[in-house]
C-alpha cells in the first residue's frame, strides 16, 4: 500500500503539475492581481511561485496521507503488491484450461524412487483416508494389457527400459481415471509415481489441477535395490530385474528429482524417510497429512 501510495502520488503530483501551469496561464493572473490590487507592484513576481509551491504541498501531502491504510499490517508480505491487468488475465486464461477446479478437485502426489515404499504407504492412507489411489506405472500397464491398445507396445518397451513414457499418454489415462472417480463421488486424488518429468509436472498443473502437495519417499539405493530384487521374485513385473532396475534409477536422479526439487522450491514438499519399518513409515506419512490439515476417516 505505501508502494502504491507512493505510485498514486507521483502520478497525481504530474497531473497536478500539469493541471496547475494551465490554471495558473488561465486564471492565476486576475485572481492575483484582484488579492494585490491595492498596492500592485508589477516587478515583484516572487509571490506567485511560493504561493503556488504552498498550494501544491499541501493538496500533494494531502494525497500522500490520502493513499496510506491505517489498517493495513506492515509486516504483511504482500502489500503493495498490484497485479498489473496482463498478468491478472494470465493467470485467468490458464485456470480457466484447467479440466478440474483446485476447489473442488484435490491432488497429493506420492514420489520416491523405485521401491521406496510409494505404493505400500499409498494402501495405507487409502484405508484410513478419504482417497483415490491412482498409481500412474498400474494405469500404464493396464494399457499395454488392454485388447486393441494403440499404444500397448509403445508402453511395453518404454517400462522394460526403464524410460518415461510420452506425458501426453500417462496424463490422457489419469485424467479419464479421475473423472471416474470423481463421478463417482471421490474427487481426492494420491497420484502415485507421478509426475516423473518437468514436463508432465508442468503440463498437468496447467491442464488437469494443480497438486496441493507432494509426499517424497527419500531413500537411498542401498535400501530400495534389495527391495526391488526381492519383489521381483513374485510381482512378474518385467522391470523388477537388475539390468532395468538400474535404468529406472539413472532415469530417477536425472528426470524425477529435479520435479521434487521444483516443487520443494515453493515449500509443497513434504519429505519422509524411507528407511524405517513400514509402520513407522506410515506414522511420519500421517504427521505429513495431518500438517497439511488432512485427518483420518474415523
Ligand atoms: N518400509 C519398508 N520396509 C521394508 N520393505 C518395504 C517397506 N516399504 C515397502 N517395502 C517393500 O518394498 C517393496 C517395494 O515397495 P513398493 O512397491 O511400495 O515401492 P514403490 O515405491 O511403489 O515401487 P515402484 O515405484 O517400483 O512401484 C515391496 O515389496 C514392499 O513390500
Ligand atoms: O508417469 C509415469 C509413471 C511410470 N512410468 C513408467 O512405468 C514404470 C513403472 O512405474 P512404477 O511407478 O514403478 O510402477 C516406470 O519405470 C516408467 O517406465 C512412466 O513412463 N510415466
Amino acid at each position: 500500500m505505501f508502494y502504491r501510495g507512493g505510485l498514486n502520488l507521483k502520478l497525481a503530483q504530474r497531473a497536478m503539475l500539469q493541471t496547475n501551469r494551465l490554471q495558473a496561464s488561465r486564471f492565476a493572473q486576475p485572481t492575483l492581481r484582484r488579492s494585490f490590487a491595492s498596492k500592485p507592484d508589477p516587478n515583484n513576481n516572487f509571490g506567485k511561485p511560493l504561493k503556488w509551491m504552498i498550494l501544491f504541498m499541501v493538496v500533494g501531502t494531502g494525497l500522500f496521507l490520502y493513499g496510506l491504510d491505517p489498517n493495513e499490517d506492515s509486516r504483511n508480505p504482500m502489500r503493495g503488491f498490484k497485479m498489473s491487468e496482463e498478468e491478472y488475465n494470465k493467470i485467468k486464461a490458464r485456470a480457466k484450461r484447467t479440466a478440474f477446479s483446485p476447489q473442488d478437485v484435490n491432488v497429493v502426489f506420492v514420489l520416491g524412487g523405485p521401491g521406496s515404499g510409494k505404493g505400500t504407504q499409498c494402501a495405507n492412507i487409502v484405508r484410513d483416508y478419504n482417497f483415490k489411489h491412482l498409481s500412474a506405472g498400474d494405469l500404464l500397464r493396464a494399457e499395454q494389457d488392454r485388447e486393441g491398445s494403440q499404444f500397448g507396445d509403445l508402453i511395453r518397451d518404454y517400462i522394460k527400459a526403464g524410460k518415461i513414457v510420452p506425458q501426453e499418454i500417462t496424463i490422457a489415462l489419469l485424467k479419464k481415471a479421475m473423472e471416474e472417480s470423481i463421478a463417482q463421488g471421490t474427487p481426492n486424488f494420491l497420484i502415485d509415481g507421478f509426475p516423473r518429468k518437468m514436463d508432465q509436472a508442468l503440463t498437468f498443473e496447467e491442464q488437469v489441477v494443480p497438486s496441493k502437495f507432494t509426499i517424497f519417499f527419500d531413500c537411498p539405493i542401498s535400501v530400495m535395490l534389495p527391495r526391488l530384487l526381492k519383489r521381483g521374485e513374485t510381482s512378474g513385473r518385467a522391470d523388477d530385474n537388475a539390468e532395468s532396475i538400474k535404468k529406472r534409477f539413472t532415469v530417477f536422479e536425472s528426470q524425477s528429482m529435479p520435479v521434487v526439487e521444483y516443487f520443494d522450491t515453493v515449500d509443497k514438499v513434504f519429505k519422509v524417510s524411507c528407511a524405517d519399518s513400514p509402520n513407522k513409515v506410515y506414522e511420519h506419512v500421517q504427521q505429513a497429512l495431518a500438517k497439511n490439515g488432512l485427518s483420518p476417516k474415523n
